[in-house]
């Protein structure tokens, strides 16, 4: 049974930190989702990064194919992916275009000349969303009772392996009798996660994946505000006190656009329980891993490299 969800709000701006913290922390503990407003992104910048992303997908395949990815940038194919490794499904119905950190030079681009700023503009929006992020983690090391600017001491934020993602949902009304989804469920790698959408549905959550059957909810987009999700990596980081909920993205009836950026630490950081989050009686569930090894293992298992 689905049932319409009311996820928490919070206010990136509030100048009362300590109450956002709180609300964070509430979020996080019960929900794992929440909705962030007022973090510093334009609406008239999302809408351009959506725009823009509709005008790449567009492209013939032959086209898209050239940029296909590499070094974790450029485009993946409909059904390359399948986010849920236990389907026998042939893939997820979607197409995306990733943006890694603009630094080491390893990002693909279309040409000028057939998409006419639409790197400045994926540069930008992954500058801004960036900095709400990194805002966002302050509030999150506030509400696990960190100093502020935790996770900038211990290195997650030297160069953070953020990535954009760009996806496109086509609404194959084909693949319906076929069990496919749009992202079958899953969590995500990272931190955090911040989305927009178009606002056409298809996203959903699990609460809880121990119950069966499971129960999915909808998670309705809110105007100007990113949905917020917890990943694997914060999850690990906080001994599960954070929860990275489980998510998928129903096929939609209507094509569908969103964006999804990957909030993720430096590759070198080591993740090690926090001590904020562990006791005698509730140990550290996991060794310490360094990021990047914990993430070329999650890819390995999602696209079998
Ligand atoms: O498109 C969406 O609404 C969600 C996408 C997602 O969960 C992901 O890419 O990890
Ligand atoms: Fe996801």
């Amino acid at each position: 049974m689905l049932d319409a969800l009311q996820l928490p709000v919070v206010d990136l701006s509030s100048p009362d930190r300590f109450s956002t913290a709180n609300s964070i922390r509430q979020a996080c503990t019960d929900h794992g989702f929440f909705y962030l407003v007022n973090h510093g992104v334009d609406e008239e910048l999302i809408h351009k990064v959506l725009e823009q992303s509709s005008n790449f997908f567009t492209f013939p395949i032959e086209e898209k194919m050239k940029l296909v990815k590499k070094n974790h940038r450029g485009y993946t194919s409909l059904y390359a992916e399948k986010l849920d490794t236990s389907l026998s499904t042939k893939g997820d119905s979607k197409e995306s275009f990733y943006v890694g950190p603009p630094e080491d030079g390893l990002n693909q681009w279309p040409s000028e000349e057939d998409l006419p700023s639409w790197r400045s503009t994926m540069e930008t929006y992954y500058q801004k969303v960036l900095s709400a992020a990194t805002k966002l983690l302050s509030l999150i090391a506030l509400s696990l009772k960190l100093d502020e600017d935790f996770f900038r001491k211990v290195g997650a934020l030297n160069e953070p392996f953020a990535s954009l993602r760009l996806l496109h949902y086509p609404g194959d009304l084909d693949s319906y009798s076929e069990g496919i989804y749009g992202a079958s469920a899953h969590s995500d790698y990272g931190l955090i996660t911040l989305l927009v959408t178009d606002g056409v549905p298809g996203l959903q959550i699990c609460r809880d994946r121990s119950k069966q059957p499971r129960v999915w909810e909808d998670v309705p987009s809110m105007k100007g505000a990113f949905i917020v999700n917890i990943g694997d990596t914060m999850e690990r980081w906080t001994n599960c006190l954070f929860r990275s909920t489980l998510h998928r993205v129903l096929l939609p009836r209507q094509e569908r656009y969103s964006v999804a950026f990957f909030m993720n630490p430096s590759k070198d950081c080591v993740v090690e329980c926090l001590e904020s989050c562990c006791s005698d009686a509730c140990p550290p569930r996991f060794p310490p891993i360094k990021y990047i090894d914990y993430l070329e293992e999650r890819l390995r298992v999602t696209y079998g490299v």
